[in-house]
């Protein structure tokens, strides 16, 4: 890999740069010359934007709106997606934005083709997709009982049961469909990183708002809890996918730091040898090449239905997968509103 090995993400969440917006708390509700407020109502309660077909996530436009002035709070939804739509196109870059709206595009033209295989995937039901430990943690909602269902084998790397094996089971299947479906139709596809030659993106075809209710419902209020210093409280946007080696796919991953903030890596299956984590502690930009201390070694071997959770800045890789089939659920959780506004 090269100098820096932060990896970018070629999906519509990826920009990391941006604009600045709103310094002095001003107002103005005309769409015309759309403005936010500085700092968010916390008191209001933000809709829900899930049903819609929109160029960015249903996170960030929830988030988004307890920013808006005053006289937009109480306006219909689509007046309010329309304001936040402009600000949100307003302050990416021209070339950003340009993408977001390709992406789009792509996106759109798989969701409309693709026939799904198990649609009981594409909404979330927590009773059939989590283990009862990792329910039950979330109910609670507190810092004794994250830490009582997790193990932190290192510092900053967490691991807990987390997934039912019949929804990783349904989740790997419709991946294979999913690939199938690409072979077929002899379409294109984006692969979830420059990482990667397999896996897939599972935002494009159709998984989005359900990751996007995991990352909102389930990974941020424990990650508003074990990683303060990086935003834990306001992850708004994310990047799913999935990642499998073996036979005829990836074989390992190199030492890299993601595009993220915080990682859910979930094993999913199947059966397998080797793919190892191995895990060389957290750095900032300008000091992810530097040396590690022997406490910053660890390596984690992947058990299916079990999730690791770490920094995005946390240095690691894969080992090969020397025998069988690895299928991995990566949900990289980001907070995008903070980069482009507040850059
Ligand atoms: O293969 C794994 O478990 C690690 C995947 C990973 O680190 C990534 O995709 O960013
Ligand atoms: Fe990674």
């Amino acid at each position: 890999m090269s100098g820096d090995c932060r990896e970018q993400a070629p999906d519509t969440d990826g920009g990391r740069s941006g604009g600045i917006v709103s310094g002095s708390g001003a107002v103005t509700s005309t769409v015309s010359n759309p403005r936010l407020w500085l700092n968010p109502n916390k008191k209001h309660k933000p809709e829900s934007y899930e049903d819609l077909q929109l160029d960015f996530a249903p996170s960030i436009f929830s988030s988004l709106e307890q920013y808006l002035p005053p006289s937009m709070l109480g306006v219909g939804r689509d007046d309010k997606v329309k304001f936040m739509r402009e600000i949100l196109l307003k302050y990416l870059p021209h070339g950003e934005r340009h993408r977001v709206q390709r992406h789009r595009e792509y996106r759109q033209k798989i969701i409309s083709n693709y026939q799904p295989l198990h649609r009981e995937l594409f909404t979330i039901h927590p009773e059939a997709f989590f283990v009862s430990s990792f329910l039950e943690a979330i109910s609670d909602n507190g810092e004794e009982s994250f830490r009582g269902i997790m193990s932190e084998p290192s510092p900053g790397v967490f691991t807990f049961e987390m997934l039912q094996p019949r929804f990783c089971e349904l989740l790997v299947s419709e991946v294979g469909n999913f690939g199938k479906w690409v072979n077929e139709a002899k379409v294109r596809i984006m692969r979830p990183n420059t990482m990667n030659r397999h896996g897939a993106v599972l935002d494009d075809f159709g998984l989005e708002t359900m990751l996007d209710k995991l990352m909102e419902g389930f990974i941020r209020p424990i990650s508003k809890v074990l990683f303060p210093e990086v935003g834990g409280s306001t992850l708004d946007s994310h990047h799913g996918f999935v990642v499998e080696y073996g036979e005829d796919r990836d074989v390992d991953l190199g030492f890299h730091v993601d595009d993220s903030e915080v990682t859910l890596n979930v094993c999913l299956g199947k059966q397998f040898s080797g793919g190892q984590l191995f895990f060389r502690g957290t750095r900032c930009d300008k000091h992810v090449n530097t040396g590690t201390q022997s406490e910053e070694i660890f390596e984690y071997s992947h058990i299916p239905g079990r999730a690791v959770l770490h920094r995005g800045r946390h240095r690691h890789g894969a080992r090969a997968t020397t025998s069988g089939h690895r299928i991995n659920l990566l949900l990289w959780c980001r907070r995008y509103l903070i980069l482009i506004f507040i850059a």
